[in-house]
């Protein structure tokens, strides 16, 4: 039986576990505290991120890294983007030396720009080929309730990429494998900062057509960024890219969306860090995102309006204007 630790039992890392389960695999689940780990082993289900979901067997938490990390095969790492540095140093030496280590994350790093697997690559010393990434439209809720969807599983190596979708195709989770880590990564983190700026537009009651306007240039944007740094230009109209935008951009489910329309109604960033009690990680990418763009010299004027509002405090009505207001130009230019 393919054993497989997942490091991050919040909504993601526990919904994943199960469709791990439900594939045939035995998993460990590491959450921080002891008490959420025994009340999942216990009752079965994770009340603080998956209320009234109930786990399978297969499935058992654990706090000790060391217990968690034991004979996997697969390493999964769904915690908060920004707190995997730190993490990993921690959980390196448990690590079995032949693991894939598959990223379920979508931010960017702040301060060095960089893609979750570059960080696994630096921290864990894991050559490319060990080293994977899942990525598509795959809110949690909606998979721990087993509705059908579809998502990448992306490695440098086909056979490693094979290799985890066979440990996790169900038949209400679907993976394709892809070879593009970097572009599959990519439109995971943007779309997020998307996510907010439609979000944002939203809570202000613009129309449909501006929302429609901010996928589509969203997507524009996040292809360039893709370009400058080696991406497939496929993989953005694929799961990874166009998938994942439009179910963030258009679920109540998600959080960036519910972020940005909490601030687009007016709410103030505090305010809105408040009331959301699980991780939307454009709110920090948006600005590492920013920074990745302008290292490569990449145009992303939806991402700068982001980081603008979010970060810089401009009103989004003043944010929208000036957005309007640039030069024109032609669509692919
Ligand atoms: N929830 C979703 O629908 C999806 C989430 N993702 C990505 O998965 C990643 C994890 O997100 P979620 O599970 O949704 O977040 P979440 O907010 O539901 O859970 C975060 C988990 O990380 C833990 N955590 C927080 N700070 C930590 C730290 N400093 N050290 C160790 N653990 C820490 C929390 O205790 C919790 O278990 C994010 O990068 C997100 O973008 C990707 C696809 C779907
Ligand atoms: O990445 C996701 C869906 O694929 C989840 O989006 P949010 O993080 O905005 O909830």
């Amino acid at each position: 039986m393919t054993r497989v630790a997942v490091f991050g039992n919040g909504s993601w890392g526990t919904a994943f576990a199960m469709v791990l389960a439900d594939a045939g695999c035995e998993v460990a689940l590491w959450g921080r505290r002891t008490e959420l780990a025994d009340t999942i082993n216990s009752t079965r289900v994770n009340p603080d991120y998956l209320p009234g979901v109930r786990l399978p067997d297969a499935v058992q938490a654990t706090a000790d890294p060391a217990q968690a990390a034991r004979d996997a095969e697969f390493t999964v790492l769904a915690i908060p983007s920004q707190t995997l540095r730190d993490n990993l140093a921690h959980w390196r030496p448990l690590l079995p030396a032949d693991t894939v280590l598959v990223s379920l994350m979508k931010g960017i790093e702040l301060g060095t720009a960089k893609r979750m697997s570059e960080v696994i690559a630096e921290v864990a010393d894991a050559p490319e080929d060990r080293i994977a990434v899942l990525s598509g439209p795959n809110l949690a809720r909606e998979i721990a309730d087993r509705q059908p969807a579809a998502s990448v599983v992306a490695c440098r190596d086909e056979q490693v990429a094979r290799r985890l979708q066979a440990a996790c195709h169900t038949p209400y989770f679907r993976p394709y494998t892809n070879t593009d880590v970097v572009g599959c990564e990519l439109g995971g983190a943007v779309k997020n900062v998307i996510g907010l700026a439609v979000g944002i537009a939203d809570g202000m009651g613009l129309g449909d057509n501006a929302k429609a306007s901010l996928i589509t240039r969203g997507l524009a944007e996040t292809s360039r960024l893709g370009a400058a740094l080696g991406a497939d230009p496929a993989t953005f109209a694929g799961l990874a890219g166009m998938g994942d935008l439009v179910a963030t951009c258009s679920s109540p489910l998600s959080r960036n969306h519910t972020f940005g329309t909490n601030l687009g109604r007016g709410m103030t960033l505090e305010e809105t860090i408040a009331v959301t009690r699980q991780t939307a990680e454009g709110v920090k990418s948006c600005q590492s995102v920013l920074d990745l763009a302008t290292r490569h010299g990449v145009e992303m004027p939806i991402t700068e309006t982001v980081v603008n509002i979010v970060h810089l405090g401009k009103p989004p009505l003043v944010a929208l204007k000036e957005l309007m207001s640039r030069s024109a130009k032609a669509e692919g230019a």
